[in-house]
């Protein structure tokens, strides 16, 4: 089986697939840059474990490492203590999907791989919005190709400077409230927050539907906090939140 290895700024997201490209199970975990091999390895030993799995089972992996400093780490973890080939992804992997950017090599891996993932599943041409650490879109036109899109500081990480910031305002559960008119502090943050980001969603995929190539594309959400935003916009086809893994087991077979 394959192991596709998603590394973001946050976290760490794991997922095995069969010879089918079934994902059959998922896990996640923080991205801490320290981490050695040895750590790496027993983290996916206790997982596999507690799923009733070998790690003997694993065949080879593909790594979308964002977070250069542990990406040796996970090379080490694989080819010396797994004994497993892992594939790094990166635009000039052979993905099927041409970046039509002036500089591909400075794409962050799990953005390629949600291009390729949604064109593979939806068509192009697709829009991704990916709610992780950065809000990333990540725009495939009516070619094919990868054009870019959009970088913005995070939901978690507006939040966490706001309450950093703001002397009254401390942690409230991330949720959307039920209306963006927040009668209270905490809903008001909510709304600011939570209705905020999808606000953002919107506004940026509106304008972006107006490119040339781009009229008509299909518009998934993806990240860990994909469910949380989805919530408070209809501007979402689909809700696809293991779109970044499923995007590295496709370059991964294509070899
Ligand atoms: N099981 C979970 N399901 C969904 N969301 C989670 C889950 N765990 C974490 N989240 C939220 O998702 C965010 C991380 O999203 P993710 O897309 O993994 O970010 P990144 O790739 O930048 O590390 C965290 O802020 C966390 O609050
Ligand atoms: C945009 C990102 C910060 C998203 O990272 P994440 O939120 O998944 O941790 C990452 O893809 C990245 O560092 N990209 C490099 C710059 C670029 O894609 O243009
Ligand atoms: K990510």
């Amino acid at each position: 089986m394959f192991l596709a290895i998603d590394v973001g700024n946050t976290q760490t997201t794991l997922g095995l697939f069969d010879e089918k490209g079934q994902m059959l199970h998922g896990w996640r975990m923080s991205t801490n840059s320290v981490d050695t091999a040895d750590m790496l390895h027993g983290r996916l030993f206790t997982f596999f474990m507690k799923d009733g799995l070998l790690l003997d089972d694993i065949s080879a992996g593909g790594i979308a490492c964002v977070v250069p400093a542990i990406s040796r780490a996970w090379k080490r973890c694989f080819e010396v203590l797994l004994k497993r080939p892992l594939v790094a992804i990166s635009a000039s992997s052979n993905t099927g999907v041409p970046v039509h950017m002036p500089h591909p090599e400075r794409v962050g891996a799990d953005r390629i791989a949600n291009a390729v993932a949604a064109r593979d599943r939806y068509g192009s041409p697709v829009v991704v919005v990916d709610f992780g650490t950065a809000t990333n879109i990540d725009v495939v036109d009516d070619s094919g190709a990868y054009r870019g899109g959009a970088i913005s500081p995070g939901l978690m990480l507006s939040a966490n400077a706001l309450f950093e910031r703001a002397a009254k305002l401390s942690s409230i559960p991330i949720e959307a409230p039920a209306s963006a008119l927040g009668d209270d502090t905490e809903s008001a943050v909510q709304s600011g927050l939570v209705i905020g980001t999808a606000a953002q969603a919107e506004g940026l995929v509106a304008r972006i539907l107006q490119e040339p190539g781009i009229g008509g594309a299909k518009i998934i959400a993806t990240g860990g906090l994909a469910k949380t935003v989805s919530v408070a916009t209809d501007v979402f086809d689909v809700v696809d939140p293991e779109l970044t893994l499923r995007g590295i087991y496709l370059i991964w077979k294509r070899g």
